[in-house]
């Protein structure tokens, strides 16, 4: 096992397209870290110079100690598992696994005991003699896995594994790497365009954007602690709710103000933004930190007033589609009730929920969050 460290790490491709840019991270020995964000955010980029299949522009990788930047991909001691298995169609299971180790002129016997040491930690035994194309997509996947696992390497790199997978084997197979992790322990870089996906994988989650990091640091601090819009609205389902307005301050107390409603902070965020009212502001408010109540009164400072358009029943939980007084949308995700489509609602807040963030600029494209990730006011 190894650690993975990226230190000023940038790729250019032709035409001076950035595909990742100023990249430090450091993967500790036997850490699960997944790289997650929208398309072309530069994931597989990063994974791909990990792997030595893409040269790096600029900056140094490092596996364990050794800088491996102008290091062959035979020789960096990790193994990649893609989406699409890229298995070998001729050969059977057993020959599959064990292909990389005969190319690497490894005993029979050895051979042998490995692929049959994967074969059981995957539940592939009864597989062994089969081609890939008398294969489920689940068990060929499970081959992939196995082809990676037999090579007993330092790192492990996952690009999108589970992406041609149905989503209840989907469900299962991330069971089943997290599991395989607990097991091996091996160091563990792995690349999604899925938030749950990333929730549930990762010690530590990676969020990217434009070639970027906007944020890195265990999924509950991320969720709790967003760094800005963009990670805001990208982690969590469904997304943040936004509401653009401003800071006001009134008898002693800051509170955030909008065409649909006037809404205190809490006495932490009070304090501090005294110095700072009368200026734009975005509250974040997740569609889980609402309580929904039938009712029209609505209590200054802790609710807004909403309308109800769809409700959409997701068993012991229901997504609740609303819109405020300005037109403005929102969605709550609320335990199961009763709810009628085109009734006027109160929406209850709590004001530690509230997020705040900076309004878009071109100097802060992406919203900063006015907490540090630690939860402190900045
Ligand atoms: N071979 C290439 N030549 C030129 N530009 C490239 C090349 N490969 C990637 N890019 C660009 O680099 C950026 C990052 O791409 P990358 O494939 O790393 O993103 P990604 O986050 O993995 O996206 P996806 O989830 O769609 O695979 C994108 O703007 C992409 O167009």
């Amino acid at each position: 096992m190894a650690s993975v460290t990226l230190e000023n790490v940038a790729k250019i491709y032709p035409g001076d397209v950035y595909g990742v840019r100023d990249f430090d991270l450091e993967i500790s020995d036997g850490e699960f870290l997944v790289l997650v964000g929208p398309s072309g955010c530069g994931k597989s980029t990063t994974l791909r110079m990990v792997a030595g299949l893409e040269t790096i522009s600029a900056g140094t990788l490092k596996i364990g100690d050794r800088v491996v930047n102008d290091v062959h991909p035979r020789d960096r001691d990790i193994a990649m598992v893609f989406q699409n298995y890229a298995l070998y169609p001729h050969m059977t299971v057993f020959d599959n696994m064990a292909f990389a180790l005969k190319m690497r002129k490894t005993p029979k016997s050895e051979i042998k005991e490995r692929v049959a040491w994967a074969a059981s930690l995957l539940g592939l035994e009864p597989l062994l003699a089969r081609k890939p194309k008398a294969l489920s997509g689940g068990q060929r996947q499970r081959v992939a896995l196995g082809r990676a696992i037999v090579r007993k390497p330092a790192v492990f790199l996952f690009d999108e594994p589970l992406s041609n997978l149905d989503a209840k084997l989907r469900v299962e197979t991330r069971a089943e790497i997290k599991r395989l992790h607990r097991q091996l322990g091996t160091t563990t870089i792995y690349v999604t365009h899925d938030q749950e996906e990333a929730m549930t994988l990762g010690d530590r989650v990676c969020v990217m954007c434009d070639g970027l990091q906007r944020q890195c640091a265990p999924p509950l601090e991320i969720y709790r602690n967003p760094a800005d819009r963009f990670v805001a609205g990208f982690l969590g389902m469904p997304s943040m709710n936004f509401l653009q307005g401003e800071l006001q301050q009134l008898d002693g107390q800051v509170w955030f103000a909008s065409s649909d409603a006037r809404l205190r902070l809490d006495g932490a965020s009070s304090e501090w933004l005294a110095g700072e009212v009368n200026r734009p502001i975005v509250a974040g408010i997740r569609p889980e930190s609402f309580q929904i109540h039938e009712s029209d009164s609505v209590a200054d400072g802790k609710s807004i007033a909403a309308t109800v358009q769809v409700v959409e029943p997701l068993g012991s939980q229901m997504d609740v589609y609303l819109v405020l007084k300005s037109g403005a949308r929102i969605v709550c995700r609320v335990s199961a009730a009763s709810m009628t489509e085109g009734k006027l609602v109160s929406l209850l807040i709590d004001p530690a929920e509230i997020h705040l963030f900076e309004p878009s600029s071109a100097e802060d494209p992406y919203g900063r969050s006015l907490r540090s990730a630690e939860g402190e006011l900045v």
